[in-house]
């Protein structure tokens, strides 16, 4: 298996129906292309960088707590939905673009519209990625209905206020290097650029409003589903050691976040082509077809995980991830493609969860049983079935 899809190549990389000028990053670039942009923004994510982003990601916590307490003190529950969302929303605009909102008080902030466009037109329009994978040669077809008739409006606002920091920040010259965003940084890679490396280094505009687009679309969704899950699981299973003194040690944390994602990925499958023929189990699958992964399925096989509906955090625990196959655990991918955010992500879970259950603690209650399901693009809360989580303030 992990020499068949080794490239990293997948269906995806044919793909080509994002707007012009988004192209280049990470979900759709092709072969050598996404090689190349995936080696300048590795770094951007390493733990060295990810250290300037703590004090942003403290900052936004602490507006999640006030709108927490807010909810608790008028006797209302917890809509974790719509308090994940709004604290992931602050956290991509702070860390990402700089910009600093509370996007919950401020629903009309134009960076909260601008991205609740681009976030309607992306979940409108999932089924052409299966569609894709299944039937590569409609491309054309989609590619010419995306452009032409669904004219990808939703990107455009969002584009133009990308842009728009872009040149602001080109235009404040080295005074810009006082912003610690991701943005900045990825801009800095052209300022700091050696002339040997021109080629690599170098990221045209359209690239870095891809990589900013990018940034956005992968980091909103999965962490605040992530966050709804966990609190959700907490709530579930008060018998846990999560208590603050135990989150405090942090390793019980890091299992429950591990067990979470296990138990409800918030990516459900990935694509991928296949590099070579291979015979899995089996099934045989030529060169060149491509093939959907279920990494839901292989999280919830009793092979790797037994009783795999139980919440046991336990089961991340060094002594029993040592016992397992590393594939298995596929909630952030594996190999080349492995999710370039996963340390981010995981830095916002835990910074967001030791703030919450500092403050408040998680409640069982009776109508929390079977209020979710882990269909594919199905979220612990919806619109019109919210997850709405009792909680009461801590001393
Ligand atoms: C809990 C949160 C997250 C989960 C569960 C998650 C999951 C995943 C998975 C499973 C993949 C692999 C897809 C594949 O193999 O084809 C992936 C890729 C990716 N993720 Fe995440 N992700 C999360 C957060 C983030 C964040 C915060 C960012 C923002 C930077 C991000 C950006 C990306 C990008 C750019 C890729 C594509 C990488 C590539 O193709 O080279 N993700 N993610």
């Amino acid at each position: 298996m992990r020499s068949a899809f080794r490239n990293g190549h997948r269906p995806m990389d044919s793909f080509d129906i994002f707007p012009e000028g988004l192209r280049s990053n990470l979900f759709s670039a092709a072969g050598a292309q996404w090689h190349r942009v995936r080696q300048i923004m590795t770094p951007t994510f390493s733990s060295g960088k990810l250290k300037m982003m703590d004090s942003h990601i403290n900052t936004c916590s602490a507006h999640l707590i006030d709108n927490m307490k807010k909810a608790i003190n008028k006797g209302e529950r917890i809509d974790v939905k719509k308090v994940y969302g709004g604290f992931t929303m602050d956290a991509i605009a702070r860390t990402a673009f700089g910009i600093e909102i509370n996007s919950q008080e401020d629903l009309n902030h134009p960076f909260v519209k601008d991205a609740s466009l681009l976030l309607s037109f992306v979940s409108s329009n999932p089924w052409y990625r299966v569609l894709l994978t299944a039937v590569p040669f409609l491309m054309t077809v989609v590619k010419f209905l995306v452009t032409y008739v669904f004219k990808q409006q939703g990107w455009t606002p969002f584009s133009e206020t990308v842009l728009r920091i872009i040149q602001q920040r080109k235009s404040e010259g080295r005074c810009a290097q006082k912003h610690t965003d991701f943005l900045q940084m990825i801009l800095d890679y052209e300022d700091n650029e050696k002339p040997e490396n021109k080629r690599l280094k170098s990221l045209s505009d359209a690239e870095v409003l891809g990589q900013a687009v990018v940034i956005f679309l992968g980091g909103y969704e999965t962490t605040s589903t992530t966050l709804q899950f966990l609190s959700y699981n907490l709530a579930l299973h008060p018998d846990g050691d999560v208590t603050y003194e135990g989150v405090a040690k942090l390793k019980y944390l890091d299992c429950a976040i591990n067990e979470t994602l296990r138990m409800y990925p918030a990516v459900n499958i990935v694509n991928r082509l296949a590099s070579e023929t291979v015979t899995i189990k089996g099934v045989t699958i030529p060169k060149g077809a491509g093939v959907l992964i279920p990494i839901v399925n292989v999280l919830n096989d009793p092979e790797y995980f037994p009783e795999p509906d139980k919440f046991i955090p336990e089961r991340f625990s060094e002594e029993n991830k040592g016992s397992r196959n590393p594939m298995a655990f596929l909630s952030f991918g594996y190999g080349p493609r492995l999710c370039i955010g996963m340390r981010l992500a995981l830095l916002e879970i835990k910074i967001a969860m030791v703030h919450v259950l500092r403050a408040v603690k998680f409640i069982k209650t009776d109508d929390l049983q079977g209020k979710i399901g882990i269909l594919p693009g199905t979220l612990v809360s919806t619109a019109d079935r919210p997850v709405l989580l009792k909680a009461e303030l801590r001393d």
